[in-house]
């Protein structure tokens, strides 16, 4: 069987990633997978755990990373994210694709360990959207939103470290162009040969 991709979905908070995965999660063309995260940031109303997150404790993220378990992490805003890396290796080695949506930190770790990743970042239209869009969203306090926009900006600038940068003006489009990458990456042989991503 051949082993799933390995896809990184990254961009500023508010972009709109989560969104976009939505879309392409409902095309099972696609084999995806989608890489549950572990973090220490609290659950949001109507967050699932063990399906948005694995919600965990400063200290239960700590235990994870010194014993090698995360493929990436970060700190972002105040919260830890990381990776587990088990699950990614065993979706990928039942042919599925797998979607991490991370930020720009974990992204450039993992494109590191895993060259042949394939790297997507998402932009907004305008920095003015992408304001728009975080404080739409309602899930922050207006100190964290402060926060996160003015990380947006320092991200953004690391847009040419991706092999592909969707615009996201409109979440259906943007999902197609993602698609259309993934397909070609699936197409292609020399993507999935099975790349030294370390192990657990
Ligand atoms: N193309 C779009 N046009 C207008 N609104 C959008 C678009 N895409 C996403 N949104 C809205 O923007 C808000 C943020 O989207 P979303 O939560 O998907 O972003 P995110 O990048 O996953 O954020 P985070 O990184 O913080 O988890 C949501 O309210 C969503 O409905
Ligand atoms: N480096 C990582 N970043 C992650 C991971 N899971 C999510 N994220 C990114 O963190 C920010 C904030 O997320 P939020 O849910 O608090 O809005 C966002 O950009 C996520 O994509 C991870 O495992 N590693």
């Amino acid at each position: 069987m051949k082993r799933g991709l390995l896809l990184v979905l990254s961009g500023p908070s508010g972009v709109g990633k989560g969104t976009v995965r939505k879309y392409l999660e409902a095309d099972p063309s696609l084999k995806l997978a989608y890489s549950t995260s572990m973090t220490t940031r609290k659950p949001r109303a109507g967050e699932v755990d063990g399906t948005d997150y694995f919600f965990v404790t400063p200290e239960e993220f700590e235990k994870a990373q010194e014993n090698g378990e995360l493929l990436e992490s970060a700190e972002f805003v105040g919260n830890r994210y990381g990776t587990p890396m088990k699950e990614v290796n065993r979706l990928r080695d039942e042919g599925k694709n797998v979607l991490l949506e991370i930020e720009v930190q974990g992204a450039m770790q993992v494109q590191e360990k895993c060259p042949d990743a394939l790297s997507i970042f998402i932009i907004p239209p305008s920095m003015e959207e992408l304001e728009r869009r975080i404080r739409g969203r309602k899930s922050e306090p207006e100190e964290i939103i402060q926060q996160r926009l003015a990380k947006a900006a320092g991200e953004i600038k690391t847009m040419n470290r991706y092999k592909y940068i969707v615009c996201n003006e409109d979440p259906k489009l943007a999902a197609d162009l993602i698609a259309a990458i993934i397909r070609r990456g699936m197409e292609s042989d020399s993507l999935n040969a099975g790349d030294e991503c370390g192990t657990v």
